[in-house]
């Protein structure tokens, strides 16, 4: 039997399930959180059991690191799908305002519901839910307009659990709902680790690097080549086309770091989450060319 990459602690996925159930219970409306350079990997497989027949409004966060471009394909790979992404960047506070409408809106359908049923409106009660650190406290206190949940580089720093009112119409658990681990998929929990969205998990950071080498490489995009180009060889002066991801972590690392392959990886990692490579995405719809 082969080791997986990533590992999690044992315990820690039955407890965030059950408190994630606990919190989608009281609410109306959820606000799902994903990363936008990983859109499939931070979507849990059972977030449409969980959430029901309650409103979600999808929320693509941190969409500074990705192009124009990439944001559209994205756009119109969920708009077919039915689903209508929204884009912010929450830690700016851009297209904040109109995930809070979607938000409203929800809760005005809920309000109609009720109404018929004879019973009073009352405001719309909204979770924010997502992986670790793809910025559900940001998005928390971008939507307040003030800083009341702790957000922080660190991933798994959310603790508490509070009723805030946003609005006049819309009340909001402080605390997100922080998605359990995906055991099943190595390549999902993989981009996690890369993006830093994965909580406590350990890993091999060489492997992790080199696997985000190969994934840029195997981008299925006209522009991927671009990305590259741009970001990896003019960073590191080595051309990662005809290495494999681990040979060119180990060809930086004697280029620039006299062999020392950790701290390397270390560095191309670190450079990819903070956007010093570039706008890069890890994930494109799948199925575009
Ligand atoms: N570039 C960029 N960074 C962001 C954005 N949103 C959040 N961040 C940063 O990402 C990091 C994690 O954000 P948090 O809001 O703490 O994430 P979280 O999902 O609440 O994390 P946990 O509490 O660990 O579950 C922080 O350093 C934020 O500043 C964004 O839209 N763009």
């Amino acid at each position: 039997m082969t080791t997986p990459d990533i590992n999690w602690y044992p315990g820690h996925i039955a407890k965030a399930e059950k408190s994630l159930k606990e919190q989608l219970k009281r609410v109306d409306v959820v606000l799902e959180v994903r990363d936008t350079r990983i859109p499939l990997s931070t979507h849990h497989p059972q977030v449409p059991e969980w959430v029901g027949t309650k409103a979600r409004v999808l929320v693509l966060n941190r969409m500074d690191m990705i192009t124009p471009s990439v944001r559209q394909m994205w756009t119109e790979w969920f708009r077919e799908r039915g689903e209508m992404p929204y884009f912010t960047d929450a830690q700016h506070g851009k297209g904040i305002v109109a995930v809070a409408k979607a938000a409203q809106a929800a809760g005005e359908q809920m309000n109609q519901r009720r109404s018929d049923r004879g019973m009073l409106p009352r405001p719309v009660r909204a979770v924010v839910i997502g992986f670790p650190n793809v910025g559900k406290s940001a998005l928390i206190n971008r939507l307040l307009g003030k800083r009341v949940v702790e957000s922080a580089r660190r991933a798994g720093v959310t603790r508490q659990l509070r009723w805030i009112r946003i609005s006049d119409q819309i009340e909001l658990l402080d605390a997100p709902g922080v998605l359990p681990s995906r055991l099943e998929n190595q390549s999902a929990a993989l981009k996690l680790a890369i993006c830093d969205d994965i909580g406590d998990a350990s890993y091999d950071n060489q492997r992790v690097a080199a696997a985000l080498v190969d994934f840029l490489k195997n981008l299925n995009s006209p522009d991927a080549d671009l990305f590259l180009v741009k970001s990896l060889e003019s960073r590191y002066g080595i051309d990662p086309v005809p290495l494999t991801g681990e040979e060119y972590i180990h060809a930086v690392a004697n280029h620039r770091h006299k062999g020392d392959v950790e701290r390397t990886a270390r560095q191309i990692l670190n450079d990819f989450r903070t956007g010093l490579l570039g706008a890069i995405p890890l994930e494109l719809p799948p199925n575009t060319r």
